[in-house]
């Protein structure tokens, strides 16, 4: 009988006021709008005679991009809600709560450490959510036996770390985060508990630096020697090598009573040369399509056979199900055999012996089973194309079972390998959002905000994103996804077009879209006719062969994969681009920002990292930009909303807004007053606003501007864009000078020779010219008011000398805190072709 009981409500949607804000954001307009008019009246009033100075055609056309641009942002901030959620509501609903495989991507050991990502696996294995309803995926585009030792060596520091965590409810289970301080202290420090806590977290504390030193010392060439698990990595080159998949720990090994913790799995998909391997958006897909074969599950309880191969299709009656213990395989085959002959029989045995290789531990399978013989006449056995009729004909309650090679993780959350889980319930907290509307529409996915652990203080480098990071967007990690929106389908809209439900895809168009693996396109039907609820399955060790398949560098060719389906290729921000297509295809998603941080990462530090990060990012931005992948066009053939494709173009367009110095000054004051009010609204300190706002002003000048260069070139077919990784913090390394120097003074700009410093410098050294001539011109023509420059030009300049002041101590700087001479000498060329050019017109 259904249950009567309300449920209570998961979410709470709460409209944010801000009518200040908007006053603001109208009466900048409003200025900005008189502005325009103005010049527009001046410059075309004269109609052509004389004609306008170049001047003022150039301001108008930079009046009225800033003015679009606020445009834009008004509406980008105009109507912000924030989600409340109520985790411990579900607590009556735990049997319904959804499976959620986790992913986590490396690339390099040396800039992403193997210890960081251990450490955010760690974080994951201990939430607090049904253990055998997750597992947690590393892809390593890296190929690093050192990365794959640290995460064996994490699966076995994990069963004494994830029952701790869950006794004492630790707060923060990244250990390194967690030792980083003194053990929490109760109200009675006398008491029994107290007492044995404080021994269990000595002891726990004593064994995670054991871990440490066993990773940090682990080396490359010795893990390989000792052969093992890690003979694989023998022969293999980081962009050579075939797929290499381990199961690190499988959590149906867990014993009754055990708190358990989730499956571990290792993943290094095959690289080759031949085969571009698309960064980042490619270790997804190929984690989502692997995946889909290895979820975990509990174990059958019995299995249910019917022999269904094309040959006997066709029998009247048709065959039946049976029923055997997953013990009686053999008489199960000999069964079989009898009723419709030995090739049937052969291939019902080797569908079960798939679904019971789990049981084989416990001796429990034949050994004349032969596992996973060929698990292509397994499918043939399982599932027969032609009739498309396999789901319907199993027994209501077994389906996913016995489809159990086919099934998997109806949620997928993705983290970047720096990104540890910082609240143990953020699961439970998108639970919230994924299960709390009454339509699967509002939330194809539910973004956290990107926050940093240990960020330096008033954000030096303008890259903890504070005040940016609010809204709607896919930010790459942090994210979970329902499934089937990243396989590409359509919400069921009912509200908006009844009547317009898209029924499931057929067979034949999940080949062509997903590719030839028939347990992929299997699995995908389930997800994506099922809902939140469908069971996940296990088996893991049996399918490593079939995962491998679909891990195959050549295996999306000629398929939807990275356009229709999967993380979108063709961007360095896949992220960004995956979102949009989600949105494009009429889902929602939702933000949540809980207390404590859902997770927290590190951002990265030094000159040449930031810049190199948002050179890379702005390369992405642009690339869609100038691509089909555009928001007008997505908001124009496909169904991007109006608001949403302005919400876009916010994103795409910010690297090119550079608004403070072409309006006139009551513009410029209320710009940066509205700026500052904004941080200081997110309690970021007025030091942290300074940063960012001269950050901007750097990376506009540099990194944005490569990278508008470098989608051109790649947009007129001269050159290939390339993900640069960003160099993680704990990467550096300690002992040596550069080491020595960023701890001295970690908010320090540093340098290195990178082109990307080059046009910064050239402004730097163009702006104090500028002053130094003015101030000259000043002094030796006082009175003569057409050779000296007004105060504008002085207060522009000196507000530009501000902005780049890091670059004016690297002139003096020593070391990495100093501009190398190669770059100062090419940025000077710049300036004297610059001022050349400008006193010939
Ligand atoms: O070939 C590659 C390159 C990168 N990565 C992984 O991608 C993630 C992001 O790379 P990182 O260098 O850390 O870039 P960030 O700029 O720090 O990342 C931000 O920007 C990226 C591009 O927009 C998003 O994918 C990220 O989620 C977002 O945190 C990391 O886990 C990498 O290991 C791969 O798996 N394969």
């Amino acid at each position: 009988m259904a249950s009567t009981k309300k449920k209570l409500q998961l979410q709470e949607r709460v409209p944010l006021g801000r009518t200040a804000w908007k006053l603001a954001d109208l009466a900048v307009l409003s200025l900005l709008l008189a502005l325009l008019a103005h010049r527009a009246t001046s410059v075309l009033g004269s109609g052509g005679d004389p004609p306008p100075p170049w001047h003022w055609l150039a301001a108008l056309v930079c009046e009225g991009w800033f003015t679009l641009m606020w445009l834009l942002n008004m509406n980008a901030k105009w109507s912000p809600v924030r989600f409340d959620t109520f985790p411990e509501r579900l607590a009556e609903r735990m049997d319904e709560l959804p499976a959620v495989d986790m992913f986590v991507t490396t690339a390099d050991p040396e800039l992403e450490p193997p210890l960081v990502t251990a450490n955010t696996v760690l974080s994951l294995l201990a939430v607090d959510y049904p253990a055998h309803k997750l597992a947690c995926y590393v892809s390593d585009d890296g190929c690093s036996p050192v990365t794959c030792y640290a995460l064996r060596e994490a699966a076995e520091f994990a069963r004494l770390w994830v029952p701790f965590c869950k006794r004492h409810g630790v707060g923060v289970r990244a250990p390194s985060v967690y030792f980083a301080s003194d053990p929490e202290r109760g109200s009675s420090p006398a008491d029994d508990e107290q007492a044995e806590f404080l021994r269990d977290w000595a002891a726990m504390k004593s064994e995670y630096e054991k871990l440490v030193t066993r990773i940090e010392n682990a080396d490359e060439a010795s893990l390989v020697r000792q052969g093992g698990d890690f003979a694989e990595f023998l022969d293999a080159e980081r962009k050579n090598h075939p797929t290499i998949i381990k199961v690190l720990w499988d959590n149906s090994k867990s014993t009754p009573g055990d708190v358990g913790f989730p499956s571990l799995i290792y993943v290094a998909r095959e690289k080759n040369p031949r085969y571009h391997h698309h960064f980042k958006a490619g270790a997804m897909n190929v984690l989502l399509a692997a995946v889909s074969h290895s979820a975990p599950t509990p174990l059958p309880p019995a299995i249910w056979l019917r022999p269904c191969t094309p040959l006997l299709a066709g029998l009247h009656p048709p065959p039946e199900f049976r029923r055997f213990a997953p013990s009686s395989l053999r008489a199960a085959r000999q069964a079989i055999s009898a009723a419709y002959g030995l090739p049937a029989a052969r291939q019902a045995a080797s569908v079960a012996s798939n679904l019971c290789a789990a049981h084989q531990a416990a001796g429990a399978a034949s050994a004349s089973l032969r596992p996973a013989a060929t698990h292509r006449s397994a499918t043939a056995c399982r599932y027969s194309p032609s009739r498309q009729r396999w789901a319907a004909d199993v027994p209501p309650g077994l389906r996913t079972r016995v489809s159990a090679l086919l099934t998997n993780a109806p949620i997928m959350l993705n983290v970047d390998c720096d990104m540890f889980a910082n609240n143990p319930k953020v699961i439970l907290h998108a639970m919230c959002l994924l299960m709390g509307f009454d339509d699967e529409v509002h939330s194809g996915f539910v973004q956290a905000p990107q926050k940093f652990y240990g960020a330096i203080k008033d954000d030096p480098f303008g890259n903890q994103m504070e005040v940016k990071f609010k809204g709607m967007f896919y930010a790459g990690t942090g994210c979970f996804h329902r499934r089937k929106v990243i396989y590409g389908v359509q919400p069921a809209i009912r509200d908006l077009e009844p009547g317009k439900i898209k029924g499931s895809p057929s067979y034949k168009e999940l080949h062509a879209k997903l590719g030839s693996s028939r347990e992929l396109v299997d699995s995908s039907r389930s997800i994506i006719s099922g809902n939140l609820f469908s069971a996940p399955i296990a088996n893991i060790p049996c399918r490593i062969e079939a995962a491998k398949e679909v891990s195959a560098c050549n295996y999306e060719h000629h398929t939807c994969w990275g356009h229709e389906v999967g993380w979108v290729y063709g961007s360095l921000t896949e992220d960004i681009l995956t979102g949009q297509r989600i949105h494009s295809a009429a889902w929602r998603s939702a933000y949540f920002d809980t207390d404590p941080p859902a997770f927290l990462g590190s951002a990265p530090t030094g000159g040449p990292a930031s810049l190199t990060q948002y050179k890379r990012w702005t390369t992405g931005l642009f690339e869609i930009l100038l691509s089909k992948n555009n928001p007008i066009l997505s908001s124009i053939l496909e169904r991007l909303e109006f608001r949403q494709c302005l919400g876009y173009l916010v994103v795409y367009l910010w690297p090119a807004s550079e608004p403070s110095f072409i309006v006139p000054l009551a513009l410029f004051l209320m710009c940066n007053i509205y700026d500052f009010m904004e941080y200081m609204d997110c309690r970021v300190s007025a030091r942290a606003w300074w940063n960012n706002h001269r950050m901007q002003r750097i990376y506009s000048a540099s990194a944005w501007i490569l990278a508008f260069l470098t989608v051109l070139l790649k947009t007129l077919g001269l050159s290939e864009t390339v993900f640069e990784v960003t160099r993680n913090d704990q990467s550096k390394p300690d002992a040596s000078e550069a080491g020595a120097e960023a701890a001295a003074d970690s908010g320090r700009f540093t340098f290195d020779s990178s082109p990307v410093f080059i046009l910064p410098t050239a402004l730097t050294i163009l702006n104090i010219v500028a002053i130094a001539v003015g101030a000259w011109r000043v002094v030796c023509f006082a009175g003569a008011a057409e050779f000296g420059p007004g105060a504008g030009e002085f207060v522009c300049c000196g507000w530009m000398v501000l902005c780049f002041w890091p670059f004016v101590r690297g002139f003096v700087g020593k070391g990495s805190y100093g501009i190398p001479w190669s770059v100062t000498l090419k940025a000077g060329m710049l300036v004297f072709a610059f001022v050349h050019f400008c006193r010939r017109i």
